[in-house]
């Protein structure tokens, strides 16, 4: 169930390129917390560190500690791939597996982890899709293909498998970029409602986004080009909206430049 995040002094590289400088950051369990910042900044880059994602890349490689519940993900002794399912993640566009049937997607990560028992798969599909707030659009169609989903429906079938194999953490990296504006409500809603159970990180570009599903939203800036990103400043979202303490983030979020 949902964990905290604590983030020392994270230092990310792609090869001899440092994305990354020095973040420092504390996410506490059942939030929302937002990352925003003009692009190339390190958002993304940040957030694939917080579940070893980031090292699947060839040649990038992290410096620095990130603590579940003060267990450093990076220990040697720490199995990447159980990391990753402790901490899920919802890409930027929906990728469910299109010839897959619906209830299938949901599972499929139970079916890798050796789940056989159908009636146990049938139960966790149900509670993750109705957590995902899909099962009513799609209880009578669950053999049908994955692929013939809406977008927003592919998203909330990513969320649900997601969900289904229980994390701690959901990394959102822009999540509603490629939906319209009704998916995109429906996916808000549904993250005020999974924050109940998780602990969730989202990376947007919408700053009314962040300001709409957030508590605390985290400002990443470029020192400039070719200079590494870092973390301006961390704080309520109510806070960074209406009274940052930083001219660069007063600058940013009043559409100054980014
Ligand atoms: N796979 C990669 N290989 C090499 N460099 C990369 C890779 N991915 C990102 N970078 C670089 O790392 C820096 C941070 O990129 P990142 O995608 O994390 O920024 P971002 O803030 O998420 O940007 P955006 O908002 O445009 O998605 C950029 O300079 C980017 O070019």
């Amino acid at each position: 169930m949902a964990k905290r995040i604590d983030v020392k002094d994270l230092n990310l590289f792609y090869g001899k390129f440092h994305a990354v400088d020095g973040v420092s950051l504390a996410v506490p369990p059942r939030n929302v917390t937002a990352f925003i910042g003009p692009s190339g900044c390190g958002k993304s880059t940040v957030l694939r560190s917080l579940n070893r994602m980031h090292e699947v890349i060839p040649g990038a490689r992290a410096e620095g500690k990130v603590l579940l519940d003060g267990e450093d993900i990076y220990a040697s002794t720490v199995d990447p791939v159980s990391v990753r399912r402790t901490i899920g993640m919802v890409f930027q566009r929906p990728n469910p597996f299109p010839t897959m049937s619906i209830r299938d997607n949901v599972v499929a990560g139970l079916k890798l982890a050796g789940e056989r028992n159908g009636k146990k798969l049938d139960e966790v599909a149900e509670q993750a899709l109705r957590g995902a707030n899909l099962w009513a659009e799609v209880k009578d169609r669950l053999n049908r293909p994955g692929g013939g989903l809406s977008g927003g429906q592919q998203q909330r079938l990513c969320i649900a498998r997601a969900i289904a194999v229980q994390p701690d953490v959901l990394l959102m990296d822009e999540p509603c970029s490629a939906l319209d504006p009704i998916s995109t409500l429906a996916i808000e809603d549904l993250i005020q409602e999974l924050k109940k159970d998780f602990t969730i990180v989202i990376v947007t570009h919408n700053m009314q986004q962040a300001a709409r599903v957030s508590d605390q939203t985290a400002f990443f800036n470029l020192a400039g080009v070719g200079q590494p990103g870092r973390l301006v400043e961390l704080d309520d979202t109510e806070r960074i909206f209406s009274n940052p303490t930083q001219k660069a983030t007063e600058d940013y979020i009043s559409g100054r430049f980014g």
